[in-house]
């Protein structure tokens, strides 16, 4: 194959990172959170992130999501460059092209779903495209729903609502950080079972933080964070094959 084949990065990636580092602190409470991390999202992919406790994920995901700003090397969603943009444009940039999903549902409770679901687009002055919305929410079956007000919502409908409202502008990229946390493991598998789906059918991009091997095995590929680092990765991934290589990752830690 020739070089540029193998070495140029896929034109398909929705999210990259190059040499990127966070350093939180100075001095005695400097922290290096992330240590020149490469990686790619692709596009129409399921990624989760993986990794022990303080390994970086969050920050990693904050970093990608221009919710935090890098300490050096460089993120971009698409091929707009995070470190290029000032707040205003940051702030625009995850508007129109990021959807995030949060452990707490972060839902406005005298709204409705269907309030929730259009709140962003309707603060971005932007009309939804009901086709696109009416796909979004059928696929995550809240279709005999869309009246219903947060307190009138099983926890795991309102994180679908939730779901919801990240793919209602269509976003590049979707966040989900820990989405299943809150939840028992019947609504967290259908939670998970939604985000699968909208990668499958609606060709979206997911980017998921988890603790669970199970949550990450809905994934195409789980990357491990290590201090700071990608330290490995997995393909098609089943529950006990990434729990083996927790499990792997751990015994080094121990032993080293
Ligand atoms: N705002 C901050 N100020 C100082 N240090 C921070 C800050 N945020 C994170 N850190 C440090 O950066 C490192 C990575 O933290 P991060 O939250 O990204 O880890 P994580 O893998 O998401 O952990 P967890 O699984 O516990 O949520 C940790 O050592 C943490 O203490």
């Amino acid at each position: 194959m020739p070089y540029a084949a193998v070495h140029a990065p896929a034109a398909t990636a929705a999210a990259r990172a190059a040499g990127l580092t966070k350093v939180y602190g100075s001095g005695e409470t400097r922290v290096v959170a992330l240590d020149a991390v490469d990686v790619e999202f692709g596009r129409g992919r399921f990624t989760a992130i993986m990794g022990p406790s303080g390994s970086g994920k969050s920050t990693l995901m904050h970093c990608m999501a221009g919710l935090d700003a890098i300490t050096s090397g460089s993120a971009k969603i698409g091929e707009v460059e995070l470190t290029s943009l000032g707040d205003r444009e940051l702030t625009r940039l995850r508007r129109d092209k990021v959807g995030f999903v949060f452990q707490a549902f972060n839902l406005l409770p005298t709204l409705t779903a269907y309030e929730n679901i259009t709140l962003p687009m309707a603060i971005a002055g932007r009309t939804p495209e009901k086709a696109w919305v009416d796909r979004v929410v059928t696929t995550v079956g809240l279709a005999d729903r869309l009246g219903h007000r947060p307190a009138q919502l099983s926890g795991g409908q309102q994180q679908r609502v939730a779901v919801a409202r990240a793919l209602a502008s269509r976003p590049e990229i979707i966040f989900a950080d820990e989405p299943t946390g809150n939840l028992d493991s019947r609504a967290g598998g259908e939670i998970l079972g939604f985000l699968r789906e909208s990668v499958r059918s609606l060709e979206q991009t997911v980017v998921m933080v988890t603790h669970d091997p199970v949550a990450a095995s809905y994934a195409d590929r789980v990357v491990f964070l290590g201090d700071g680092r990608i330290v490995d990765e997995l393909h098609e991934p089943s529950a006990d094959a990434v729990l083996d290589r927790m499990r792997q990752f751990e015994g080094r830690v121990r032993t080293s």
